[in-house]
């Protein structure tokens, strides 16, 4: 390229970005007033108040392939009374607010559509409450689900809804999230027992009355049910109380491999029909398998594979793995091995839990595309082989992991940066994926959410009538749209 061109190039690309920063300031400036900003400081301090260019970038992303759309302030506000003022503020401007946990979800929740303001939750940080008893924990919004687990270790209790990702205990409820270990304990929306909101007009309530700590209640409306799973779009949590579990005594883990998907799936279906008490029942496909014993340094065979784990006494957790040996040799599995061993244990599930970055390892460099779908488990084998098909004819590289136990399972595209053709074809393939599984009777997403990549398929889930009811929801709690809007249904 001659010297002229690289030169003109330079220039365009400087101009661009000049031109970019000047419409952001635009933006910034017709949205939030000065007099706002002083606003927002005064409720917060000045040390919980950003609007670096740095901070609003890392703040409009989270892990998804989304386009990262930074807001324009971003707060950290540390009490209930601060986000209720923050949230009248914002109602009396209209400005949107955005609920920001630990940017671990993976469909774009986190981003600014229409600019805004930030609230990052992670400096309202304290376990407010541990009942050993009543077997309850009650936290504010920046307490990680590792953090939890590792304080109330000693009491012989743990919260088990495990995603992989270290994600805030909130935003794990307002995504419903599940991952390993919901076959057993279930998902976040079976384990919330009260959860403090506060509302887009600045009003604060509790889901299920005030202080409400019982493990069942049929008082009212399910407003708990409401606000799991809203995404921020209906309020931002301030406090959830959750569910614990006493550690099992004993663990043991296996891993086992098969010629086909179908006999893997149907191992799965088998011992769950058999009451086997199972507590991860995760299926690894060839490609996976593969991905995994790379990143991992492990040398399980490459093919379709489970993996699962049981909880009990020692004696129990010996008979279920027998059990599941039995079914899975009935299915033409290979070695069937088992273990008791912690280290060993934790080996597996951590290889387990980096299937994420053990797929972008197959192509350096590259973004992830994920998929999430959930069918009843009859129909998962034919939505799994229809997949997998579909990638082959592709030519994409989508290694397959899965929450079988639920019927839940995900594919991870990889994409070259920028390769728009690609994406465009990937896009394709998730949105059939979804449809898939809705004709199978399922859902377009069993645990990531909709964020901003699913709002279309939500609407044919539910059809006209569905969503309808669920915009005359969205009005009646936030009638100005500036909670998280652009995120879970369009208005
Ligand atoms: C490697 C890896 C592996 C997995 C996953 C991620 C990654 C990176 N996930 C997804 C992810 O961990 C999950 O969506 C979390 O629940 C998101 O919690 P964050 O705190 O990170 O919310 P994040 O900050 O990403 O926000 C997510 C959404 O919740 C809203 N929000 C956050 N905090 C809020 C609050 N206090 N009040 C109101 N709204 C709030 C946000 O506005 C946004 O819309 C997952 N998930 C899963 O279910 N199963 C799995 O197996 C996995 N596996
Ligand atoms: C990137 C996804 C595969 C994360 C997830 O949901 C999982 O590992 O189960
Ligand atoms: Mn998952």
């Amino acid at each position: 390229m001659s010297t002229w061109l690289r030169l003109l190039n330079s220039w365009k690309l400087q101009t661009r970005f000049t031109l970019l920063n000047h419409i952001n300031c635009i933006r910034y400036s017709s949205r939030i007033s000065d007099e706002l900003l002083d606003k927002a400081r005064s409720i917060v301090g000045d040390n919980n108040f950003t609007i670096s260019e740095a901070a609003r970038l890392l703040h409009g992303r989270d892990e998804s392939y989304h386009v990262p759309l930074p807001p324009d302030l971003i707060l950290f506000p540390t009490s209930t009374k601060q986000v209720s003022e923050i949230a009248k503020l914002c109602t009396i401007h209209k400005i949107p607010m955005i609920p920001f946990g630990t940017g671990t979800g993976l469909e774009g929740g986190v981003g600014a559509t229409r600019g805004g303001v930030t609230l990052n939750m992670t400096r309202m940080d304290q376990i407010l409450e541990v009942s050993t008893d009543d077997l309850f924990a009650t936290v504010r919004p920046g307490v990680t689900r590792s953090r939890l687990n590792n304080h109330i270790r000693d009491t012989g209790m743990w919260f088990p809804i495990d995603p992989g990702a270290d994600a805030s205990l909130c935003g794990m409820v307002v995504t419903s999230a599940s991952g390993t270990n919901a076959v057993r304990y279930g998902t976040m929306k079976e384990n919330v027992i009260n959860m403090e909101v506060v509302l887009a007009n600045g009003d604060v309530i509790n889901t299920s009355g005030t202080d409400c700590r019982a493990k069942k209640s049929s008082a009212g409306y399910n407003l708990t049910g409401l606000f799991v799973g809203c995404e921020g779009t209906l309020g931002i949590m301030t406090a959830a109380t959750l569910r614990l579990y006493g550690i099992p005594e004993s663990v043991s883990s296996a891993v086992c491999s098969f010629p086909s998907v179908y006999d893997a799936i149907s191992t799965a279906t088998m011992v769950i029909q058999a009451g086997i008490p199972v507590a991860r029942l995760e299926f690894l496909d060839d490609v996976m398998m593969s991905a995994c014993n790379k990143y991992s340094g492990l040398s399980y065979d490459e093919t379709a594979s489970l993996f699962l784990e049981f909880h009990g006494s020692s004696n129990s957790v010996e008979e279920q793995a027998e059990l599941a040996k039995e079914i899975a040799k009935d299915n033409n599995s290979g070695e069937f091995q088992w273990t008791t061993d912690p280290e060993e244990r934790s080996r597996l599930w951590k290889a387990r839990h980096d299937a994420l970055y053990a797929s972008k390892a197959l192509l350096p460099g590259c973004e992830v595309y994920i998929t999430d779908v959930c069918v009843p488990m009859s129909n998962l084998p034919d939505v799994i082989v229809k997949s997998k098909q579909a990638i082959s004819e592709s030519g994409c590289i989508a290694p397959i992991v899965g929450h079988v136990g639920d019927g839940n399972f995900h594919c991870c595209f990889l994409l070259k940066p920028g390769d728009n053709e690609e994406l465009k074809k990937v896009r394709e393939i998730a949105m059939w994926m979804g449809r898939l599984a809705i004709s199978a009777r399922g859902t377009c997403t069993g645990e990531h959410g909709v964020g901003r990549g699913k709002i279309q398929l939500v609407q044919e889930q539910y059809g006209e009538d569905g969503i309808s009811l669920m915009r005359n929801i969205k009005f009646a709690l936030d009638p100005d749209n500036i909670m998280n809007p652009g995120k879970v249904i369009t208005l």
